[in-house]
């Protein structure tokens, strides 16, 4: 693995989003972040805590993300599970609910994970700190069998595209 930036970030630049239930993390985390010395964070919102839906929140993360405006995302919502659901069906999002710091450093470094989800009513104000400066700090550096694996997850996008599952879904019975 190549050498990390001397404050040990391996990117500069994020997005933040979430819903109603982020929305105090997600602006946490956004201070937490110019502090860490992320240069640029740009915050796709909500802009309050008003009730809104995590999937248009996660739709803007991801295209900044997929756009290359920003090196990473970072979802928040009340669990992680809504905003982690709605990012990974956009092709090329690989996003993952950690509520640990190990699995927020070896998703990036074995799976290639670009944008990281929490649960505001999962989590503490510093653990989110420090699975954020643990996504943050890693790099996707694969061992040729983790390399194999993201290739496969590829595919599988790849395929889903090309509409080889689209016909998996059973018929609702009549009943
Ligand atoms: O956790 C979430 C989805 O996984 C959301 O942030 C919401 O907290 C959850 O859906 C509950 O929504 P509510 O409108 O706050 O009851």
């Amino acid at each position: 693995m190549s050498a990390l930036p001397a404050n040990g970030l391996a990117v500069s630049r994020v997005a933040i989003g979430g819903d109603h239930a982020g929305f105090s993390m997600k602006n946490l985390v956004g201070t937490y972040l110019k502090q860490l010395g992320i240069a640029e964070v740009v915050d796709c919102g909500p802009e309050d805590e008003c009730p809104c839906d995590f999937p248009d929140f996660a739709e803007k993360v991801a295209r900044l993300v997929l756009a290359g405006k920003v090196d990473r995302g970072i979802l928040i919502c009340g669990s992680g599970v809504g905003v982690s659901v709605a990012a990974n069906k956009i092709p090329g999002i690989h996003a993952s609910i950690c509520h640990d710091t190990y699995s927020a450093r070896q998703g990036v470094e074995h799976d290639d994970m670009n944008v990281l989800c929490v649960g505001a009513r999962i989590i503490g104000e510093e653990l989110v700190k420090e699975i954020v400066r643990s996504f943050l700090t890693a790099k996707y550096s694969p061992q040729p069998r983790h390399k194999k694996r993201v290739d496969k997850i590829d595919d599988l996008e790849r395929r889903a595209m090309a509409g080889e599952f689209n016909n998996l879904r059973a018929e609702p019975s009549a009943s």
